[in-house]
């Protein structure tokens, strides 16, 4: 059954309208329940907040409209497929990139109006920004919010393993995204700039970019195209003039980091903290470092049972994060 700070975080999540929040403790106590032995409190508990999240319009894949697609043959070497059940209030992000994700995912949601007066829905993605800040999460988000699966293509390790062939493997890429309805993530699209080759062939690099940008801009099927990159600058200009949209995520402020320590901590005792000390630790530090660092404290407490998590031990979490400190 439900702890006393369980039921405290329950009534607070609800009096902050942290859906969030709220859902992932309430889960948390079917969890404790089904623990216990109350199994059928559990489940009931459980159905309860799968319903409610997929009445708020913002479930991941229950209901889910796609049939399951699995890459076959060599098309299964190039790329991966998942089917993410993340929605955008997972995310802790500045309103800017909220706003603009929300919009993503209204015009692919009224893809079909849209059409009927001869616009077409944002479908070419390019997100930038520091490692850790969430390109990768807004990718499996849209792929949840869109009820669609989610494929991830690596082309660093494209060009690697292809060298050569690399051009003849993506027209099998973009055929997939043709005939599937998905979201394609197109990781360290950096990969495709000739500074950097590394070794490889600058020449092939190049051909392997045209053809990129070739098959980006005939791409009008129904699926998101998303590429992301951490060296916007290294991307050649002809590379953003085929985006419809470019994304850039900054790291954090301190509004942002509070959003993602308040979520991982959502389901442990917490001592009252002390934010100011706690944005100062947590400056500079995407919501990558931020996320690890309050799960670790949050781990801490919980293994040492030595009681709530503190601002002490959460702002240890976090300067130890610095990269200074973990290189
Ligand atoms: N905006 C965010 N809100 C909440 N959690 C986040 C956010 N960004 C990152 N995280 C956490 O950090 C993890 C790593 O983030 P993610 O892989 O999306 O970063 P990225 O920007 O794609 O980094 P990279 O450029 O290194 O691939 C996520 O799985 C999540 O736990």
């Amino acid at each position: 059954m439900a702890t006393a700070d369980q039921v405290k975080a329950l009534v607070k999540s609800h009096a902050d309208g942290d859906d969030t929040r709220f859902y992932s403790v309430a889960l948390q106590v079917a969890a404790g329940a089904a623990r216990n032995g109350h199994g059928r409190f559990a489940q009931e508990l459980k159905d309860l907040v799968d319903s409610l999240r997929q009445g708020s319009g913002r479930t991941g894949a229950k209901g889910r409209l796609v049939a399951v697609a699995q890459p076959r043959g060599e098309l299964a070497q190039l790329l991966t497929v998942s089917y993410p059940e993340l929605v955008l209030a997972d995310m802790a992000l500045s309103p800017d990139v909220m706003n603009r994700l929300e919009r993503v995912i209204l015009e692919q949601r009224q893809a079909g109006k849209l059409h009927s007066f001869g616009f077409q829905p944002v479908r070419r993605l390019l997100l930038t920004g520091a490692p850790g800040t969430g390109k990768t999460m807004s990718a499996k988000v849209l792929a949840g919010e869109l009820r669609l699966p989610l494929f991830v293509i690596r082309l660093d390790g494209l060009i690697t393993k292809f060298m050569g062939e690399t051009a003849a493997k993506l027209r099998l890429v973009f055929d997939a995204l043709s005939e599937t309805r998905g979201v394609y993530l197109f990781d360290e699209v950096d990969a495709l700039a000739g500074e950097r080759a590394n070794g490889n062939d600058v020449g092939e690099i190049r051909r392997v970019l045209n053809s990129f940008l070739q098959f980006l801009e005939g791409h009008s099927s129904e699926s998101l195209l998303i590429a992301a990159t951490n060296h916007p600058q290294l991307l050649d200009r002809a590379m953003f003039r085929r985006f419809d949209t470019v994304i850039e995520y900054p790291l954090p402020d301190s509004a942002v980091a509070r959003r993602v320590i308040k979520n991982r901590l959502a389901t442990v005792e917490v001592t009252r903290l002390n934010w100011a000390k706690i944005d100062h630790a947590a400056a500079g530090l995407s919501q990558g470092e931020v996320t690890i660092a309050a799960e670790l404290a949050a781990k801490d407490a919980i293994l040492t049972g030595g009681g709530p998590v503190t601002t002490a031990a959460l702002c240890q979490a976090l300067e130890a994060r610095k990269p200074d400190r973990t290189s």
